[in-house]
């Protein structure tokens, strides 16, 4: 683990050594090399560690050709490199656990793809590591650096614009062809912890918990569960989760399918004065939300003149991605000796495990990595 220097003058420089050279880590390493004046951090891809050196290169040369990393045909490689600060492990889900592990024991920190690990039992095991080893570690829910979601939380907790909060629906459906990949694909190995649940219906909780109370990990508060999961050959196709606050009785119904596209407006917070339809390409991916006020209808706060309906929308165009929103905050982080991130603790990592676990549990899904 380097130093990582920051004064007034000089944004903080965080050496990057990626692991899997698949999709996420092109989207990663795609979006890291963008120029953006708005940058809070300089990021370096450091190393790229591969299966095969030859793969490793042909994933630069496609993605990111005006780099010149180094290259391994090993994640240990990429461990020992002195000039890597940080790990970030874009392999199937069953990896993540043993990835993560590795890198804190080479004293890297890490910065690891959702779902952080398989389940919370995992989850704890390499926090604890963390923690002991006094490396930074952050789970890549990405989606919670977007300014698009600071800036709808403000809307709803901070200036309650669409009143009391009473519900979120949100879908995440990926029309997959799972016939047509093969056995060992993550999408549909049970062994690499496929199934919609994991992949994808974990931005639906995202956005549930993100809209249903302005707290995070072990501020939040406690949510009644319940889980529906219809399974196919061992994995869930389409998963349900319905979540109950007993405080306020808020309710979320967050849903995720591997056997049909969602819409373009795909989340909707209803509250007593009004709804907000969140949109864009994927739960993952939002560009715009709008705000439909209806007035002083179910409100006993505002006065009997203050009943027009309204809308507005907040659109947000980012360039690429919007991966480098985490990655600046993780460098912000890293440079300020913080282990953990603010926005994605640990104890949230592990409070949103803690949930899937129980959908399946309800639900039926299960992996091999499961205890008893
Ligand atoms: N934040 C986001 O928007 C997204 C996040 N993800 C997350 O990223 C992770 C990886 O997904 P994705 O990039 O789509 O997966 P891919 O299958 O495209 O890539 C995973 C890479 O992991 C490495 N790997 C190591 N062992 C195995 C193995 N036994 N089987 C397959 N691959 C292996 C391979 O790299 P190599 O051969 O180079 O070692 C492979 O290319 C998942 O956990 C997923 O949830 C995925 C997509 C989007
Ligand atoms: O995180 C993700 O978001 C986009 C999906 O296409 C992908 O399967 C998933 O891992």
């Amino acid at each position: 683990m380097g130093s990582i220097s920051h004064d007034e003058d000089k944004l903080p420089t965080l050496r990057w050594g990626i692991i899997g050279a698949g999709l996420i880590s092109s989207w990663f390493v795609k979006d890291l090399v963008l120029s953006r004046p708005e940058a809070q951090a300089k990021h370096i891809i450091a190393a790229v560690g591969s299966s095969s050196r030859e793969k490793g290169r042909a994933f630069v040369a496609e993605h990111a050709p005006s780099i010149d990393p180094a290259i391994y045909g090993s994640y240990e490689e990429v461990y020992a490199d002195p000039n890597v600060d940080i790990i970030y492990v874009g392999t199937p889900h069953s990896f993540h656990k043993k990835h993560a592990l590795d890198a804190i024991k080479a004293h890297k920190h890490v910065l690891c793809e959702k779902p952080f690990t398989i389940n919370a039992h995992e989850a704890s095991e390499v926090l604890s590591a963390a923690k002991q080893e006094g490396v930074f570690i952050m789970e890549a829910m990405w989606l919670r650096f977007r300014p698009l979601v600071a800036e709808l939380r403000k809307q709803i907790f901070d200036k309650k614009v669409i009143g009391d909060l009473r519900r979120t629906f949100c879908d995440f459906g990926l029309a997959m062809d799972l016939g047509s990949l093969p056995p060992d694909s993550r999408l549909k190995s049970q062994a690499l912890g496929a199934g919609s649940l994991l992949d994808i219906g974990i931005y639906s909780l995202t956005w549930g918990l993100l809209t249903l109370d302005n707290k995070t990990g072990d501020e939040a508060e406690h949510v009644d569960i319940a889980g529906m999961q219809t399974i196919r050959d061992g994995i869930d196709i389409t998963s349900t989760m319905v979540l109950k606050y007993p405080n306020n009785g808020r309710q979320g119904v967050l849903t995720s399918t591997l056997d049909l596209q969602s819409g373009s407006t795909f989340c909707r917070i209803e509250g007593s004065e009004g709804y907000i339809e969140v949109s864009g390409i994927a739960p993952s991916l939002p560009s715009a939300f709008t705000v439909h006020r209806t007035g002083t209808k179910g409100s006993e706060t505002k006065s009997s003149d203050d009943k027009q309906s309204t809308e507005e929308v907040f659109k947000f165009e980012d360039p690429g991605f919007g991966f480098y929103f985490e990655a600046d905050a993780v460098a912000l982080d890293i440079a300020a000796g913080r282990l953990e991130s603010e926005v994605m603790p640990h104890a949230e990592t592990l409070r949103v495990l803690k949930i899937l676990d129980e959908v399946r549990r309800q639900g039926g899904a299960r992996f091999p990595q499961d205890v008893a």
